[in-house]
């Protein structure tokens, strides 16, 4: 069977989503300017499955996770759950779809009321898409007794429980109305490391018992590699890479990817005895000034090491020498923000197969890129 016939069905589609901020606040450089917190992106997850979505601070993952519930609308672009488009949907009609989309937030203690009894924060959603009957009662026991929690505690407080308890709650909320997507936003980030094994297990489990799909938004990649079907990798609003989990953590394609993945200080070319430094990765760029080109081509070692080889036209760039392409605009730098595991638009130029980058590549602990064809 082809993969096309075999694939699941996609849940939730975003089509080419652009969100667009303009920042508020006199006090600050960049009031007034605007920020495209997400920029193009098209993305899709399957029914049943983990997409993970992993960047840096600032790269618009959290903008994502809230476009797909339409918790903020997109400046331009089109969602689609379930096939269907409710892209221009009534908010009436999105309330009712959010039936169907639910989110889980880092800090499930911030948006638990303090007053209110568990019991009464779980039943809530219920009550908001008016299903509160007197069936309510036994659904908020069954998904207290889902996530681990014993029924008997409906009625104490946030405050009485630990803050896997507290997640766990949370998740419970998220499940109240039987979704069929949950937006995961950092949902273990704020816990100690044995609890948040506890609670990707719940989460895992839960995912199999009900076939539900799951957009896993985080900053910890091995966590992200241990839940993930698929990854998409954000950089400064575009999604640079999204790869099957096992392809992109064995051979990464982007270079932003292989950075992230490194997450160490990696070898400058420029440099003759390669001592180690930090200048390629630095820090992410400017939301509100986005280079233009390929927008990480200031941190790119790939970019410094093509240069250095020499070979293609280079143009500088701040204190770096680059090649030019990775400057403009230009039909091809739409690999980098492509939806199938991409490279950049250097994959077959024999200076990024030299021995230099392999070498740099085995320095960071990943095989050398491989070429591809685009
Ligand atoms: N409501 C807003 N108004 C103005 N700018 C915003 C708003 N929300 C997000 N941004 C900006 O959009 C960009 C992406 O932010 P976002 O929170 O989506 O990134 P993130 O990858 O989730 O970061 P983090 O991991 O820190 O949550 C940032 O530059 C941020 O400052």
């Amino acid at each position: 069977m082809s993969d096309t016939l075999s694939a699941p069905p996609p849940a939730l589609e975003l089509v080419d989503a652009t969100r667009v901020f303009t920042r508020r606040g006199g006090l600050f450089k960049s009031a007034g300017k605007a920020v495209r917190a997400v920029d193009g992106v098209s993305l899709t997850i399957r029914a049943g499955e983990t997409l993970g979505l992993v960047g840096e601070s600032g790269s618009g993952k959290s903008t994502l996770g809230r476009l797909a519930l339409r918790l903020v609308e997109p400046t331009s672009g089109r969602l689609l759950v379930d096939g269907r488009d409710v892209t221009g949907v009534s908010k009436a009609e999105m309330q009712a779809m959010r039936r169907d989309i639910q989110m889980v937030f880092q800090d499930p203690y911030g948006s638990l009321d303090p007053r209110v009894t568990i019991g009464q924060s779980i039943a809530e959603p219920l009550k908001v898409h008016g299903l509160w009957d007197s069936d309510g009662p036994q659904k908020v026991a069954g998904v207290m007794s889902l996530v681990g929690l014993d029924p008997s505690h409906a009625d104490r407080y946030p405050h009485q429980f630990s803050g896997g308890q507290r997640q766990r709650i949370g998740i419970a909320r998220a499940l109240t109305l039987d979704p069929k997507i949950l937006v995961l936003d950092e949902p273990v980030s704020a816990l100690d490391v044995s609890i948040q094994a506890q609670i990707i297990n719940l989460l895992q489990r839960i995912q199999r018992e009900r076939g539900l799909s799951y957009l896993f938004i985080a900053h910890d990649l091995a966590v992200v590699r241990h839940v993930s079907h698929r990854i998409a990798v954000m950089y400064l609003g575009k999604v640079v890479e999204m790869a099957e989990r096992d392809n992109l953590y064995r051979r990464p394609l982007h270079p932003y990817t292989v950075s992230l993945l490194a997450a160490v200080p990696i070898a400058d070319v420029r440099m003759r005895n390669r001592r180690r430094t930090s200048v390629t990765m630095g820090e992410i760029g400017s939301a509100t000034n986005v280079p233009p080109g390929c927008r990480f081509h200031p941190r790119c070692y790939r970019a410094r090491l093509v240069a250095a080889a020499g070979g293609v036209p280079t143009e500088r760039s701040g204190d770096a020498l680059l090649p030019r392409a990775c400057l403009i605009d230009q039909p091809a730098l739409k690999a980098c923000g492509g939806t199938d595991q991409v490279a950049c638009h250097f994959p077959e130029t024999p200076e990024t197969r030299s021995e230099v980058a392999t070498a740099v590549l085995q320095d960071i602990g990943y095989p050398p890129i491989r070429p591809i064809t685009l």
